[in-house]
């Protein structure tokens, strides 16, 4: 065996590592032949630098980390402020694949050719570069040696190259960045189906509390995701491939001995790297974090800008922007700091010491060629260090051989150094992994029915905890019922335990009971935003119930879209409805005028802006009557406009054969219903016929003598003072 032969071997015989065994096998094999050393040499070096790479992108474990890990797994995970484990582990590289496989979803996909083409790019690029390396020798090479035709000829194969060679850049910057939009549309794609499917968009707002930003998920993280992975594919996949392509060459001119050196080195640096290398990925996952609720803070004012400005709660509201900015900055300012002495170590081990190495093997066969034992070089090794040598050449040989070999070295640890850099945005990339895939974990969660929230303390008594472990039965009716239904909030809290009531055609429902005791929280339930944990619920579709809130929702688009939300232009033409139609709707609830005010039916305009709090009720009501649906409830949709129009607001709304579920304080309501159900607060409540002209007497009764009950302590007080007066002396 040969000197080298037998370092490959020893070197190789130290690999342990139970998935190392495949490569351990291949090195051992081509180490017993001397004619396969440069193989096992180049196996070990690409063993090597991947297990380097491994290696500083996935930290050993410190003393008890392994047990605090352990401990994180069985509490609940109910908030985003716990930080999701991000690291460079099995669990990234599960959730990755998982995205991958949304971005790129099969080898017939636009993606996956794209991917190709830009690959074809790398190694057109790659191969250009060798080329080039070897016309720079030779230019020099025709400089040192005076010859003015070679140098003419290199100088304008120089200049064409160019062509291919500026062409291929740009193309590889045009590709990297129409990857980068081709993953974000498909990952948008994938996420806005599930968001927006089955009350999604919902359910991770209030039923959940893990997720607490969703749009900057959305928004932002998705687009970091998809730029971070289409920039680390251009900038692992180049310098690999490089490290193949100049290696080989260089195994060729400078000899095995020489590149086992430079594995060892790299090795050596990793291991230094690795020790100081801070933890970018958390980093990354907490400062998206952070600019996620600084960004939900700003939307919060702009959302609610009329009642800060009438309050005067700017200097609050500043307080609290400025409390989540400082929050982001320094968290952001403790990266850059920390970027500083590691960007340091990473530069000094990276461009400068690999640097010198490079030039240090670059002279090893000119200044110790026996020492190097020059008998085992042959071919190109040979060919190299006649030329270092100039053994049998003149100076001209000597340079070409240096300029080239000397690129050579440089484009090779340039590439080492990009795969060395590239485990930071490997890091930063399983910062965005983590967070777009906690995402899609918690859309998958909400859309089985499991949700992580906080619960109340209520929740911990057995018998709510009874409550809250059942599931009930939802049944497809054409009437509305609940049998035994508990009505629970996201919070766990129960309010009350079990409800019945029916409703069909023809009953009008009034709901009463006190602030939050569950009245609004019951058409939760009968829209499905909310579980039904028990019982059985009876409903239609969703089309045959309609709600209107007290701040009804407007969209964005036109005035049309405003009457007939949720229905498009084409399905309000597919029911044969027209525009004329419309005005007789708005004239019902005396909007006849906006159509003209506000410049036709087609004015886009943000709608919440421009109309009144009476406006929006009317719209919404008018809305009712375009679509009229079996049901509507009407959750204190009439409390901004007057009497005279909630009046024609419900008559007309009875007229067209609605059934009506009202939530309302108001008792000049009461006489447009046939049922009540009335909450305690206690958890209790009656449902029953409403004979509203008689309960409307009794209140009034009741008014009377709570007004003359408000006299009796005065008239007392009175009573007292007389007869004191009357036993005093006069
Ligand atoms: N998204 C939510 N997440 C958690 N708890 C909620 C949510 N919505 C309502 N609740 C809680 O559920 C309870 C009942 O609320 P609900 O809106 O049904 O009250 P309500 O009877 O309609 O009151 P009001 O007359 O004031 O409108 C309240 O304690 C409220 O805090």
């Amino acid at each position: 065996m040969t000197n080298v032969q037998s370092k490959v071997a020893q070197a190789a015989s130290q690999i342990s590592t139970a998935g190392s065994t495949v490569f351990k096998d291949i090195i051992l094999t081509y180490a017993k032949n001397a004619k396969h050393i440069r193989r096992a040499v180049l196996a070990y070096v690409l063993f090597s630098l991947s297990r380097s790479i491994y290696r500083t992108t996935h930290p050993t474990k410190k003393k008890g980390e392994a047990k605090g890990e352990e401990q994180n797994k069985t509490t609940n995970l109910t908030s985003q402020d716990k930080m999701p484990k991000v690291k460079v582990d099995m669990v990234f590289f599960q959730r990755f694949l998982r995205l991958l496989k949304i971005v790129i979803p099969g080898v017939r996909s636009k993606e996956f050719w794209l991917l190709c083409v830009h690959s074809c790019f790398l190694v057109f690029r790659t191969v250009l570069s060798v080329y080039i390396a070897s016309l720079d020798g030779r230019i020099v090479s025709a400089l040192v040696r005076g010859k003015g035709r070679d140098f003419v000829v290199g100088i304008i194969w120089w200049m064409t190259v160019a062509i291919p060679a500026t062409y291929t850049n740009s193309m590889l910057t045009y590709m990297q960045s129409k990857l980068a939009i081709q993953f974000r549309t498909r990952l948008t794609e994938y996420i806005h189906n599930h968001y927006l499917s089955d009350m999604t968009f919902y359910a991770i707002g209030n039923l959940d509390d893990r997720i607490k930003n969703a749009d900057q998920c959305i928004t932002v993280d998705t687009t970091k995701f998809c730029t971070s992975l289409s920039e680390l594919y251009s900038n692992l996949a180049k310098p690999i491939l490089d490290v193949f392509i100049y290696n080989a060459q260089l195994s060729r001119n400078v000899g095995s001995d020489s590149l086992f050196g430079i594995s060892m080195i790299i090795q050596l640096s990793a291991v230094v790297l690795r020790k100081f290398t801070p933890p970018f990925g958390k980093m990354v996952a907490e400062e998206q974090r952070l600019e996620g609720e600084y960004r939900f803070t700003h939307s919060r004012v702009i959302e609610n800008s009329e009642e800060i400005a009438l309050y005067g709660g700017h200097e609050i509201e500043r307080d609290t922007l400025d409390k989540k900015y400082f929050a982001l900055i320094k968290h952001v300012n403790r990266i850059f700091r920390m970027r500083i002495p590691h960007s340091m170590l990473e530069d000094f081990i990276i461009k400068y010491f690999w640097g010198a190495c490079g030039l240090v093997l670059c002279a090893g066969p000119v200044f110790w060629p026996k020492q190097l034992g020059d008998g085992k070089f042959t071919g190109a090794a040979k060919d190299f260090l006649d030329k270092a040598t100039g053994e049998g050449n003149d100076l001209g040989n000597r340079t070409e051989g240096f300029v080239t070999n000397r690129r050579l070295l440089m484009s090779s640890s340039d590439a080492f150094g990009r795969i060395m850099y590239s485990y930071k945005e490997i890091s930063e990339l399983a910062g965005y992994t983590a967070r777009v895939s906690e995402l899609l974990d918690v859309f998958a969660d909400v859309k089985k029915g499991h949700f992580a929230k906080q619960l109340v303390s209520s929740a911990g008594t057995e018998a709510h905890a009874e409550v809250l472990k059942g599931r009930g039965n939802i049944v497809h009716s054409e009437d509305i019922e609940f049998k035994d239904v508990p009505i629970v909030s996201p919070n766990g809290d129960v309010l009350v335990s079990k409800l019945s009531f029916h409703v069909k055609p023809g009953i009008h429902l009034l709901i009463l009971g006190p602030n939050g005791c569950g009245k609004s929280s019951l058409f939760r339930i009968l829209g499905g935003l909310w579980p039904v944990y028990g019982g059985t619920l009876y409903r239609p579709d969703h089309e045959d119930i309609f709600y209107i809130p007290q701040r009804p929702y407007l969209s964005l688009g036109t005035l049309r879209d405003q009457v007939i939300y949720p229905h498009t232009i084409e399905e309000m033409h597919a029911r044969n409805v027209t525009d004329e139609d419309l005005v007789k709707i708005l004239e019902v609830v005396q909007l006849g005028h906006i159509v003209e005010r506000e410049g036709g039916w087609d004015k886009e305009r943000e709608w919440t802006l421009a109309l009144s709090g009476g406006d929006k009720q009317r719209i919404a009501m008018a809305r009712l009557y375009y679509h009229r649906p079996r049901y509507a409830i009407l959750d204190e949709c009439t409390s901004a406009v007057s009497m005279d129009v909630e009046r024609i607001m419900y008559t007309h709304a009875t007229e067209l054969g609605i059934s009506l579920l009202t939530v309302s304080h108001r008792p000049s309501l009461w006489k447009y219903h046939n049922y009540v159900l009335q909450y305690d607060g206690q958890g209790g409540y009656i449902f029953t016929k409403l004979d509203a002209e008689r309960r409307l007497k009794l209140q009034e009764e009741k008014n009377s003598i709570e007004a003359r009950l408000q006299n009796v302590p005065k008239l007392e007080a009175r009573l007292k003072e007389l007869q004191a007066l009357r036993f005093r002396k006069t």
